[in-house]
């Protein structure tokens, strides 16, 4: 902590957070000191009162109430903003039919500047209510809409990677674009996001997938990710037919991985959505090069693409997070994206053999959080409550007397501990459980203000 106490704000109540993959550390009371955004001081086991343990000075207090605790903001890997119009419609067709039917000729609109601001307010605004603090987004191939999504990112206070969707073959004919154009507008969207001169808005190299790019495209992007350290973001072997495809496109390569580590696509900044259907073989390469996969796993059972096995990916080193997929995926929150992870791991394990371990509540809260940062490579910065990371966190409100009003999903009638209020927030919360949203240390959305 910096010399007197003035200026900062101080949390006062039961924190939890992941410090490891499989456990949740709880404290029923902590004190949380947060300077200019960063956590400077925490303080556990914290009794009596709050000047014995910080002293005397001026600072802004936050007592939480009853039922209520700290939890990092969660990460969400994977999401396409232009899609939310499109939440919940086309979920009963597999992914290249859905492409063609629903998502092409709606992303097709975003040439429109004027749709793409309506539209990404909105989404940015709900991601927040939700407790996104990061979130990773697809844009489209428009450059200045998707420049829209960024601003409106930067301006709510969300920390973000944005980024233009290259694809120059195999769309429908109409949502394409020539190569040079993709890479010139690219470069053109990496210079807006710089004039944001917001350190929490970062641009995103986003070939859509292997088979909507040539080669060239694919080898240049990377290029351009090398030239800049960018972080990329595609999709991989989300569904057999996709990558029966990828094969027909890529008949030189081995496999779909292999796609992109020839064209310098798998960096330790490089979030891969899905996997599903991806061999030991080329999670051995992708682990190496540090690259992170995206377990999306409501619009995997929607889109029927598959069940990925988080648990391989693990043991063969590969980071993983949660990502909600909008609009493959129905629900744009990561309370929904861990539910999810659960229901489709527990699923597995009926047909599996039998030391196979469905994913537990620990493990998929990890996910949410600090699996999310440690994919982004931005554990120092995010992911939990530790000394020097910036303040990026959700003030939970699970008693349900606090609000009656709203019908709060956490219903609470009778005492709970702490952990079982996690339990609670993971298998049945929603929105409505969430009562503050800080990014960097900065109030970005509450139940009672909503972002502009
Ligand atoms: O879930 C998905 N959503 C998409 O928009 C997409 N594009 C390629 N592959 C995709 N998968």
């Amino acid at each position: 902590m910096t010399g007197t106490l003035e200026n900062c704000l101080v949390f006062d109540g039961p924190l939890v957070h992941s410090c490891s993959r499989n456990q949740i550390t709880t404290h029923e009371r902590a004190l949380v000191v947060v300077e200019n955004g960063k956590i400077t001081k925490v303080v556990e086991n914290v009794t009596g009162d709050v000047k014995e343990h910080l002293g005397s000075g001026k600072y802004q207090m936050k007592k939480l109430e009853k039922g209520q605790f700290l939890c990092p903001g969660f990460v969400d890997l994977h999401t396409h903003a232009p899609q939310f119009p499109n939440q919940g419609l086309g979920m009963d067709m597999p992914l290249l039919d859905w492409l063609q039917t629903y998502t092409f000729p709606l992303e097709m609109k975003y040439e429109d500047e004027g749709f793409a601001e309506k539209v990404y307010k909105n989404v940015v605004k709900s991601t927040l209510k939700s407790g996104t603090t990061t979130a990773c987004y697809f844009g489209t191939i428009h450059r200045k809409s998707t420049t829209r999504l960024a601003q409106a990112v930067s301006r709510m206070g969300q920390r973000g990677l944005v980024g233009k969707v290259n694809m120059n073959q195999n769309s429908n004919g109409k949502y394409v674009e020539k190569t040079e154009d993709s890479m010139k507008e690219t470069l053109n969207f990496i210079q807006d996001v710089s004039e944001l001169n917001n350190p929490l808005v970062e641009p995103v190299i986003t070939p859509r997938f292997a088979i909507s790019c040539s080669m060239d495209l694919l080898k240049e992007l990377g290029k351009l990710a090398a030239s800049g350290n960018y972080y990329i973001q595609t999709h991989i072997s989300e569904n057999k037919a996709e990558v029966e495809f990828t094969k027909e496109v890529f008949p030189d390569q081995p496999n779909y991985a292999e796609v992109y580590n020839v064209s310098g696509l798998l960096t330790n900044k490089t979030i891969l959505g899905h996997g599903i259907y991806l061999s030991d073989e080329e999670q051995k390469v992708i682990a190496s090069k540090g690259t992170a996969v995206a377990h999306c796993p409501n619009s995997n059972t929607w889109l029927k693409s598959g069940i990925c096995d988080v648990r391989k990916l693990w043991s063969n080193n590969v980071k993983v997070g949660l990502g909600t997929d909008i609009g493959a995926g129905s629900v744009s929150s990561i309370i929904d994206a861990m539910r999810s992870a659960l229901a489709v791991s527990i699923n597995k394990s009926f047909y599996s053999s039998e030391d196979y371990k469905p994913l537990t509540y620990p493990e998929v809260f990890f996910l949410a959080t600090l699996g999310g940062a440690e994919a982004l490579n931005k554990q120092e910065s995010i992911g939990n409550f530790m000394v020097g990371k910036d303040f990026d966190a959700l003030l939970i409100d699970t008693e349900w007397q606090n609000r009656p009003d709203m019908n709060a999903p956490t219903f609470t009638m009778t005492d709970h501990s702490l952990i079982e209020r996690v339990q609670k927030l993971i298998y049945s919360g929603d929105d409505r459980n969430i009562a503050e949203v800080y990014v960097c240390g900065r109030l970005v959305s509450s139940r009672n203000i909503s972002s502009k």
